[in-house]
């Protein structure tokens, strides 16, 4: 249900949709000796990690070192989890999103967050998917800012061209790769400072990964982006830089190198990096 208190009014779109530049509200994020535990156990141990604003910071790492939850603390859902707990500051521009008096709503709303899974609305028109955030956050808009904004985050996202001929047709009758990108223009329609990305293209075909991975590269002057992939080669062509999570024999998962992208890469610095990193284990 939508909290009144936390009402607000849409800020406004530009006046040619699609052609206009978006102002950019990319802000940085900075986590600082985050530790997160379920129950009694620990998976993360005191993470600390600057996510640049205008730049795409990836996380890499074996199954099960913690990238997703580090990415859920990000936004706080971490603390949906029943048993879950965390210790640390996450900040945004500066401030901490869990400060005390803090709304959830608005860590939501400042910083989205697009899933392994393309979750669009099925039975929702695509239109209305685009715009589904706004009702959740309270946020209002007329008609016209409406239209426009359905038009600007569906170019942003890189889907307009595809679809402007069918925006009352539903989410679930596009395929895998557009109903992601149209979850990328559900994320913008609030106009987030940050979209954090948990595996975006896994369930994608190459070509779809391939667009969504360009709608990356043109969202990052006006977003920062922090994205969770198994994949090597598309850490390599997205981020600026990259984090190497390791938790090792059943260690709490820690950063074990973090640095420009090249570089991780190219000479990392950890010799578990340069095994990762060239597929000798993982
Ligand atoms: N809801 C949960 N309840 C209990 N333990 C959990 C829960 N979610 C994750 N874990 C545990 O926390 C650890 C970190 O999991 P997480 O999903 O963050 O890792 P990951 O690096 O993202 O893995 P993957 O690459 O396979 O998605 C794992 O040991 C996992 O089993």
């Amino acid at each position: 249900m939508t909290d009144l208190a936390d009402t607000v009014t849409l800020p406004p779109v530009p006046s040619v949709p699609g052609d206009a530049p978006v102002p950019s509200r990319a802000a940085a994020l900075e986590a600082d000796a985050v530790s997160a535990w379920f129950g009694d156990r620990k998976v993360l141990d005191r993470v600390s990690l600057a996510m640049p604003a205008r730049e795409v910071t990836a996380l890499i790492g074996p199954s099960g070192c913690g990238k997703s939850t580090f990415l859920r603390i990000l936004n706080r859902m971490h603390e949906l989890t029943g048993t879950a707990s965390l210790a640390g500051r996450v900040l945004l521009d500066g401030s901490d999103i869990y400060d005390r008096g803090r709304r959830i709503t608005h860590a939501r709303r400042e910083i989205g967050m697009v899933f392994q899974k393309p979750n669009p609305f099925p039975a929702m028109s695509l239109y209305e998917n685009v715009l589904a955030g706004l009702k959740l956050g309270g946020i209002r808009a007329g008609k016209d800012a409406k239209d426009d904004l359905v038009e600007e985050c569906l170019t942003r996202a890189g889907l307009w061209n595809e679809v402007r001929d069918r925006l009352r047709q539903p989410g679930g009758a596009l395929s895998g790769g557009q109903q992601q990108r149209l979850c990328i223009a559900r994320s913008l329609a609030v106009r987030p400072r940050v979209l954090l990305m948990d595996e975006p293209c896994s369930a994608l075909d190459p070509t779809s990964t391939r667009r969504v991975e360009e709608t990356i590269a043109e969202l990052k002057a006006e977003v920062t982006v922090v994205i969770v992939t198994h994949n090597m080669q598309q850490a390599a062509r997205v981020s600026d830089s990259c984090a190497f999570f390791l938790a090792e024999q059943g260690t709490p998962g820690v950063i074990v190198e973090h640095g420009p992208t090249a570089t991780v890469f190219g000479s990392p610095r950890d010799p578990r990096t340069a095994d990762y990193v060239n597929g000798r284990f993982g």
